[in-house]
């Protein structure tokens, strides 16, 4: 199919797409990597009057390092440039692991991480990935700008906590913390298919090689990513012992509601995600052992 018809612009600044968005509201649509955005458009699935390219915007695109121990994102910054800097996969581990699980190539070249998060499909790997490292998003209007915790930015299916005149601009992500070991892992039926259960921990030792924290999400279980460290929270200032992961997975297991799909019933997909658990933990666990 077509899209409806639409009017298209290409932002020239910053303030140019937001002044856009805030004049026509939810009537428009950011235009960044297109591949969500077009397909639900060629569906009709989204009809967007107005469709504002922050292509052009290439201030939204990069990483840096605003403070010691942070790395920012620009919205705008493709998957295929966070694929290509060593120096941001060694800062930040588990995009090494879940970049591989988007798609294809092709669609990696195109797609970006703040489409990606604005978009908010629970299975996607990186709204996972956001709250298991306890990112911040950076938002903009119009108006002024504001923070919020990645915890508090996925609402609902498809839904964030975005206004209708507001743009994500930046994601700020803690670097790795010393005595810490990351792992994400997911099943999907095919490689490139969004997840039917998917898992991203994070596993800080103290100095006695206790926990000190376990950080654990989910992706593909439920309308939206789960924060699932509640569950983890037995494990803390304990030493890792195979009893402790596996209370651990079936914590997880209690707490998520999937609720299936044409390829995985709700129960199969809780097991997946119990086991994925399982094996984030210990892997990520290896491999603060591996550093160390
Ligand atoms: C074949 C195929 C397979 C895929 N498989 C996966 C997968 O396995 N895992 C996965 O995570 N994704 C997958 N995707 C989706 C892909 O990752 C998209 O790139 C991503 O969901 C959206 O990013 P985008 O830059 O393309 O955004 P767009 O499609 O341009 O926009 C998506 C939405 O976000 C809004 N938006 C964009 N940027 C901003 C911003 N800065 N601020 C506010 N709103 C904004 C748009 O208005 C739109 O509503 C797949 C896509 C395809 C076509």
């Amino acid at each position: 199919m077509k899209p409806a018809p639409f009017k298209y612009v290409l932002a020239s600044s910053l303030d140019h797409a937001l002044a856009l968005k805030a004049e026509h509201g939810d009537e428009a649509r950011f235009l960044a990597g297109g591949q969500s955005l077009i397909p639900a458009m060629n569906f009709r699935l989204a009809r967007p009057s107005v469709l504002i390219d922050i292509n052009a915007l290439t201030r939204l695109s990069g990483i840096d390092r605003p403070e010691a121990g942070q790395v920012r994102v620009g919205a705008l910054t493709r998957y295929r440039a966070l694929e290509r800097d060593g120096e941001f996969l060694r800062s930040c581990p588990l995009f090494a692991d879940a970049l591989p699980h988007i798609a294809h190539p092709q669609v990696r070249n195109r797609g970006t991480i703040g489409g990606n998060l604005s978009h908010a499909d629970p299975a996607s790997e990186l709204p996972a990935l956001a709250i298991a490292m306890q990112a911040r998003m950076r938002i903009r209007s119009a108006a002024g700008e504001r923070t919020v915790a990645a915890s508090d930015f996925f609402a609902g299916l498809l839904t964030t906590d975005l206004a209708s005149d507001e743009m994500l601009v930046d994601i700020t992500y803690p670097v790795l913390a010393p005595r810490s070991g990351a792992c994400f892992m997911e099943i999907a039926r095919r490689r490139g298919d969004f997840a039917i259960a998917g898992v991203a921990a994070v596993v800080t030792l103290d100095e006695e090689r206790r926990c000190a924290s376990v950080r654990l999400a989910l992706c593909g279980v439920g309308e939206t990513p789960v924060d699932a460290g509640a569950a983890a929270l037995p494990m803390i200032g304990s030493r890792l012992t195979g009893d402790a992961v596996e209370a651990v997975a079936a914590g997880v297991r209690d707490l998520i509601a999937p609720s299936g799909n044409v390829h995985a019933s709700p129960d199969y997909q809780r097991h997946v995600a119990g086991v994925l658990v399982q094996r984030a933990i210990r892997t990520a666990h290896q491999r603060i052992s591996h550093a160390a």
